[in-house]
């Protein structure tokens, strides 16, 4: 039987907005708008769990040290409001990842969560897990989660692979986020799942998909402003009401499918989350582009049109 996780542990599962890092318009960290945001997701949109400093939060082109400012701000503000916050640690360099997974310890992070390096790619699951390994072994009484992003990183290391025998190397291992759209390999890792894992899907436009194969949770970037109707999701798949469940996924789809067709990415979406709960996250950073105003407008509206006030 797997090891039980510790008492104080809390698995991550269920609806888990991915931040955006909110910035000045000079570009820098603007710490002064989290507790405000910590608010609005919790009070607006019924959401309640954090990922931060992954993706959406532009880690990759964020400095250690503006990463680990962010990190202790975000836990310090989600404490007794909040119910997990999750920490991306995965940078370039080993040696960043496991200096972030230390300090993520030191801050009380409730996990952490690392992205494959990129530049020099693991060219198989061994390679990968060897380097989760590494980053683990820095923070070891913490819940560990591998993010999969082959979109993103380049790295196809199928997850399924990547998970045979991996508690063993890697004791705090707690599960995968996995933002692919490769439904069969996310299937296939349900069969090698343990007691103390969660599986969570990151597509937030196929997060039914993901929770028909099974998903203990989902972790994502609109969650920040579509919470509320996910967790009407979540809680129409639970009932096994799967109209209502559908019906709210393709809300989604339908405004992401605009969404992409005027260029959708970090930079769009964080100024849709700017017009949508008047936080200031300020400009995403280069190479993200500053969204166009005629985009943000279309984008809006189409919001507004399809998702009601929860
Ligand atoms: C590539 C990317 O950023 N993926 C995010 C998380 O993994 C998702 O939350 C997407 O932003 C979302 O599914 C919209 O495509
Ligand atoms: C979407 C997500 O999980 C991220 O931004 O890292």
């Amino acid at each position: 039987m797997a090891v039980m996780a510790a008492s104080s542990e809390k698995l991550l599962t269920g609806l888990v907005a991915a931040t955006f890092t909110p910035l000045t318009e000079e570009g820098e960290i603007n710490i002064k708008e989290i507790g405000p945001y910590v608010d609005y997701l919790t009070e607006r949109q019924g959401v309640i769990k954090i990922f931060v400093n992954g993706t959406t939060g532009e880690s990759m082109s964020l400095t250690v040290a503006e990463r680990k400012l962010l990190a202790e701000e975000w836990c310090k503000k989600a404490k007794g409001k909040m119910d997990h916050v999750a920490v991306h640690v995965g940078c370039m360099s080993l040696k960043d990842s496991q200096d972030l997974a230390l300090h993520a310890a030191q801050i009380k992070a409730d996990s952490i969560a690392v992205i494959s390096p990129s530049f020099f790619k693991p060219k198989n699951a061994h390679a990968l897990r060897s380097y989760l390994k590494a980053v683990a072994s820095a923070a070891p009484n913490l819940p560990f989660y591998y993010y999969h992003i082959p979109s993103i990183t380049g790295v196809n290391v199928l997850v399924r692979d990547l998970l045979v025998g991996i508690e063993e190397e890697i004791p705090s291992f707690r599960g995968v986020k996995f933002s692919g759209i490769d439904l069969m390999d996310f299937g296939l890792c349900f069969s090698l799942m343990k007691p103390n894992w969660s599986l969570l899907y990151g597509v937030d436009e196929q997060m039914l998909s993901g929770l028909v194969l099974g998903a203990d949770g989902a972790v994502g970037s609109t969650y920040n402003y579509v919470g509320c109707q996910f967790n009407k999701l979540l809680s129409a798949f639970e009932k096994g009401e799967l109209v209502e469940a559908r019906t709210i996924q393709f809300k989604l789809q339908d405004f992401l499918g605009l969404a992409m067709k005027l260029g959708f990415d970090v930079g769009v979406n964080k100024q849709l989350m700017v017009e949508v709960s008047g936080l200031s996250l300020g400009p995403p950073r280069f190479p993200v582009m500053p969204c166009h105003p005629d985009v943000a407008a279309s984008i809006k509206h189409k919001y507004e049109s399809i998702f009601p006030q929860c």
